[in-house]
């Protein structure tokens, strides 16, 4: 690339800057956020644009039905639970998930982890109020604190340093877990130990079970195993703070193309994804692979908008629409979206985040969700996608390994009363362990019939 037009690319990074900026932290000390994001851009990079440039590809096998995404995690990390156990819980069940659906569904899954940078959240007001006291709305570990002093809630850019940090220690596990034998397919029983006493972990058992018998008929064979040993994990989270995510944007020395740095893939939230807006720009202008939020209220001319402005030279696998309509709207309003895209040849993978759009406050007060609503919006998506003979590509969840109860429903038919029982996460409710692997079930059979 010549001179000249590595400082246009360059300028053009900075470009987001005189854009309009939904749902950024009022920073109190800018000297401070200047010394710190100047500090970010020293640090090395946490992805590599190969690594990105070959999730591109997997995503456009997804958006042609040869592949199938399973994208999930926290609603919102925080460093007090980076830790390996936790990390190791949440691989483990995207691994579950995925041999359940590889398995039912004769089909690779791309396992993607809301994991290693989900430390920032949009929120619906700015200030909140509890006895009297209104304060800064947390806005994720990378803000501010969620304890409820003035202290704690005042944004500190300091926290975006910290955030890297934590990003940089998980995805090495990720790296170490799935690249060192944890993720050994020939482990699907072992990932399974110490959950034997409810029926997805029963179904689940089962299941590992064939997968054995299959892999020692084809061992037998001859067939060789040791690709089985690794596997790809990717991250990703949504790429909300533009200090944060600008200081990770670097220009690739291969291709001169500018790749954010801080995770494989970066999603624009429903609520910053304003065509003339500062996160649209800055997206548009970075090669990774990029996700776009879609409630319900989307119009089919805002959809082929953003395709347009994101993905200019239509390539396959560069964009992805992830639908969250709620279970309620999904089969009204997802056709004339797909339609109106697929009318005009736009190349997109379409994902259903069926959490987004189904949240309410119980009748205790706790922000949640049922799973049969959950179960619904997924049929409805891939109903949509089959009565216009386009592709259900891939599914966006929030959920953690551990045993939270937090979503109503399931097996084990959470209720109201036990929502109190472990109710931990500082934003939106997740599926515990076992409501994820119920499900990958689920979705595993509406696959196969696809
Ligand atoms: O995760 C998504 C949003 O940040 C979250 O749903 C917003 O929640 P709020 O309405 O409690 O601010
Ligand atoms: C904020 C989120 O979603 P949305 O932008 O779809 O509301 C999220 O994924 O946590
Ligand atoms: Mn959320």
């Amino acid at each position: 690339m010549s001179i000249e037009a590595s400082s246009k690319v360059l300028a053009g990074l900075q470009q987001w800057r005189a854009l309009e900026a939904q749902q950024q932290p009022s920073w109190p000390d800018s000297d401070v956020l200047q010394e710190v994001t100047g500090e970010l851009r020293t640090r090395p990079p946490l992805v590599f644009a190969g690594e990105a440039d070959k999730l591109t590809a997997q995503l456009a096998a997804a958006g042609r039905g040869e592949a199938f995404l399973l994208q999930g995690g926290d609603c919102a990390e925080t460093f007090a639970e980076s830790d390996a156990d936790r990390i190791r819980n949440k691989i483990r069940t995207i691994l579950q998930m995925a041999a359940v659906l590889t398995y039912g569904a004769s089909m690779p899954v791309i396992k993607m982890g809301r994991m290693a940078g989900q430390y920032a959240k949009p929120r619906s007001s700015g200030m909140e109020t509890r006895d009297g006291l209104t304060l800064p709305v947390y806005r994720g570990d990378a803000v501010n604190g969620h304890a409820y002093t003035e202290e704690s809630r005042t944004p500190d850019p300091r926290r975006l340093l910290e955030a890297y940090h934590r990003s940089a220690t998980t995805i090495n596990l990720i790296r170490a877990f799935t690249g060192g034998g944890f993720a050994d397919l020939r482990e699907v029983h072992q990932w399974n130990r110490g959950f034997m006493a409810n029926p997805a972990y029963a179904r689940y058992e089962e299941l590992a079970a064939e997968i054995d018998r299959a892999m020692r008929f084809m061992r037998a064979c001859g067939v060789d195993f040791e690709a089985l040993r690794t596997t790809d994990f990717f991250t990703s989270h949504e790429a909300l703070l533009l200090d944060y995510e600008s200081s990770m944007t670097r220009i690739d020395s291969r291709s001169g193309r500018p790749y954010n740095t801080s995770a494989h893939f970066l999603w624009i939230g429903e609520r910053t994804r304003q065509l003339e807006g500062a996160h649209v720009d800055l997206l548009s202008r970075v090669s990774n692979p990029i996700g776009v939020k879609l409630g319900p209220g989307t119009s089919a001319a805002d959809a082929l908008a953003l395709a347009e402005r994101l993905n200019p030279e239509n390539t396959p696998g560069r964009l992805t629409f992830v639908t969250r309509m709620g279970a309620g709207r999904i089969r009204e309003v997802l056709p004339q979206l797909v339609e109106g895209i697929h009318a005009e040849g736009c190349e997109v993978t379409w994902v259903c985040d069926p959490m987004h759009g189904n949240t309410f406050t119980s009748e205790s007060g706790y922000k949640t969700r049922d799973f049969a609503t959950v179960i619904n919006e997924v049929h409805g998506f891939f109903e949509v996608h089959q009565s216009l003979g386009t592709v259900p590509g891939g599914l966006h969840v929030e959920l953690t390994g551990d045993d939270v109860t937090e979503v109503l429903g399931g097996a084990e038919e959470v209720d109201d009363a036990a929502l109190a029982r472990r109710y931990e996460t500082l934003v939106d409710p997740r599926l515990n362990h076992q409501q994820s692997l119920e499900m990958a079930f689920d979705v595993s059979e509406m696959l196969r019939r696809r």
